[in-house]
């Protein structure tokens, strides 16, 4: 009987020991490297179907961009009838759950073509303007106007005029009050010059910047922000009306000029916004020296680089030094209160 009490307290002995060594062994590896396992923990729910796809497919000699997506199914091309029933992929017309609202000339194609890598991500080619110009045509004329996308895939679209419009954050918000916005912010007065030359390849014989620029038509007047190109580089305005419906935390600011500078850093910031895992990285562009700009490497189905169109990354006019001051003391309070109202320093001059 004693003999076999003294077993029992043997064996708890030795149980009590062991408990304390595994305690102890995982305390040393936690306190080794403690990003491992929060690394862990973190990376597991952002990891969505067609990633996983992408995944298995080892797409990185082979990058898969939204024209590989199968047009019937949303499946990317390629994948097995297996892929698809395991993951039961059935793709469908959706409303968007993000939306790059702005800003016109900001670098909002950039955007969403280098969106458009992501195996996660589906996009509208084309600006539907639903929110500003066809909202009599109904949710259902707009659903269509969308790629069609697997449960998990972000459906998306761009259309920059949306910032400015008085009547798009309500009608936004009517659709979704999820729906995550994106805008793309450039230096207003740089702006102003790239939206004024577009004017200008359109219609040659429109007045001068310089003129335009001003009440009067001369730069001893004030400066006219009733002028369009002048009146959405307003960004703190337009801002705020979006405000009244969405929580700040619900949009993402990408600085346009870093969007040039750093494609690679501005689409992470994107990436980690939209809940997506960080497949468009520096491995898909390059700097064009010719064109100025970054471009990608390659895409889809062919083994060429591919660069924006024409219209994207135009030569600007000279605009005399004197105006570019006085633009810049116009807009000094308005980019001011646009960084408090976002928390971010563009830097803008
Ligand atoms: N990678 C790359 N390639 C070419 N262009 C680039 C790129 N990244 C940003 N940009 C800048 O995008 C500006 C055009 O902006 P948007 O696409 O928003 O214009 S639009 O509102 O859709 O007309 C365009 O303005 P401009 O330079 O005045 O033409 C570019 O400066």
């Amino acid at each position: 009987m004693a003999k076999e009490r003294c077993f029992q307290l043997d064996a708890r002995k030795l149980f009590f020991m062991l408990s304390l060594a595994v305690f102890f062994l995982s305390l040393c590896i936690l306190l080794s490297d403690p990003g491992q396992v929060v690394e862990y923990w973190s990376a597991q729910p952002s990891v969505h179907p067609v990633t996983q796809l992408y995944r298995n497919k080892n797409a990185s000699a082979n990058m898969l961009t939204n024209a590989s997506l199968d047009e019937s199914t949303g499946a990317p091309a390629g994948a097995t009838s297996t892929d698809a029933t395991d993951m039961e992929l059935t793709a469908t017309r959706r409303l968007p759950q993000a939306l790059i609202i702005g800003v016109k000339k900001g670098g909002t194609r950039a955007l969403l073509e280098f969106l458009r890598l992501h195996p996660d991500v589906r996009a509208a080619g084309s600006e539907p303007h639903f929110f500003d110009r066809h909202y009599d045509r109904g949710l259902d004329w707009y659903r269509s106007l969308m790629p069609k996308a697997l449960d998990g895939q972000i459906v998306m679209e761009k259309t920059p005029r949306y910032f400015v419009s008085a009547d798009s954050p309500a009608r936004v918000h009517a659709m979704s009050r999820d729906v995550k916005l994106i805008v793309v912010v450039r230096d207003p007065i740089t702006r102003a010059i790239s939206d004024y030359t577009q004017i200008v390849s359109k219609t040659p014989s429109v007045a001068s910047f310089e003129s335009l620029s001003f009440r009067n038509g001369s730069t001893g007047a004030e400066v006219n922000p009733r002028w369009s190109p002048l009146w959405i580089g307003l960004y703190a305005r337009h801002l705020e009306r979006w405000l009244a419906y969405f929580p700040s935390a619900q949009m993402h600011f990408v600085h346009g000029e870093r969007l040039v500078t750093d494609p690679a850093g501005e689409m992470a910031r994107v990436q980690d916004f939209l809940g997506l895992e960080r497949i468009v990285t520096d491995k898909h562009f390059y700097f064009n020296q010719t064109k100025g700009f970054p471009c990608l490497k390659k895409l889809e189905g062919s083994s060429q680089p591919h660069c924006l169109g024409r219209t994207k990354g135009r030569a600007h006019p000279q605009i005399q030094d004197g105006v570019i001051r006085r633009l810049s003391e116009f807009y000094r309070p308005h980019n001011l209160r646009f960084y408090e109202m976002v928390g971010q320093d563009f830097g803008w001059q």
